[in-house]
């Protein structure tokens, strides 16, 4: 199985009870990367994360990017997506786009943040990466989302980007959020639309 970064610290998710002690033998049959941090896996708060990306998928406008993210693990605060890096995701050189690199980062992060941050409108404020590798196209990137703070008015998150054929650091994002004071759009059938 692959490395992902076994130095993050343990988390649980206390306040729900249908948490899953990850013990590197899968989630429900699911190969779940986030085993190896042997953190405290909700199925509850993935399944929304699916349902938020599968939303994706439907879309016509830039954030159709994020359709092929799939997520496979999800905490409190932290997200665990895995996206195959595809003709449509690559420079000329055939590596990861530094731009597709920023959008993951703002859409995971998003995400990631969107998981306890439900009834409020968000919109990004500042977004940053830094590129250390490149990641060629076929590869698949290991997504690791962490939310660092939710405050009242504004919420912080990074993720590391880990081509999973070595497992190396890619790439760092960071994304900061304003929390706004009016509740997010939904759709009639209740689907939050923040983008
Ligand atoms: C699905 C799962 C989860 C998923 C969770 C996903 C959440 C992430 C969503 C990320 C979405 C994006 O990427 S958004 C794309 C990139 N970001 C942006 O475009 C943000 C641009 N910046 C802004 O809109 C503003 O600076 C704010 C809202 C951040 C802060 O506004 P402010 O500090 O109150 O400043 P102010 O000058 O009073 O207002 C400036 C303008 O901000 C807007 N604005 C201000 N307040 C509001 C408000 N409550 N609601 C709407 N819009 C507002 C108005 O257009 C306003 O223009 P007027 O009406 O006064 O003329």
């Amino acid at each position: 199985m692959d490395k992902i970064d076994s130095e993050q610290p343990l988390q649980s998710c206390s306040n729900n009870n249908k948490n899953t002690v990850t013990n590197g033998d899968g989630i429900n049959g699911t190969n779940a990367k986030c085993l190896e941090n042997k953190r405290i896996h909700n199925e509850d708060l993935l399944d929304q994360v699916k349902q938020d990306f599968d939303n994706l998928k439907d879309i016509q406008n830039f954030n159709r990017i994020g359709s092929m993210v799939v997520p496979i693990c999800a905490t409190q605060d932290q997200l665990v997506c895995e996206m195959l890096v595809s003709a449509e995701h690559v420079n000329s050189k055939g590596t990861l786009h530094g731009g597709q690199t920023a959008t993951l980062t703002d859409i995971v992060t998003a995400r990631a943040i969107g998981m306890s941050v439900r009834d409020r409108g968000m919109a990004s404020i500042e977004i940053s990466c830094s590129y250390f590798l490149p990641v060629k196209l076929d590869d698949t990137v290991i997504i690791t989302a962490n939310v660092l703070k939710v405050g009242r008015n504004v919420a912080f998150a990074e993720c590391e980007f880990r081509r999973k054929s070595d497992g190396k650091l890619a790439a760092k994002g960071k994304h900061t959020v304003a929390i706004l004071p009016n509740a997010p759009p939904v759709t009639a059938s209740g689907q939050i639309i923040q983008y």
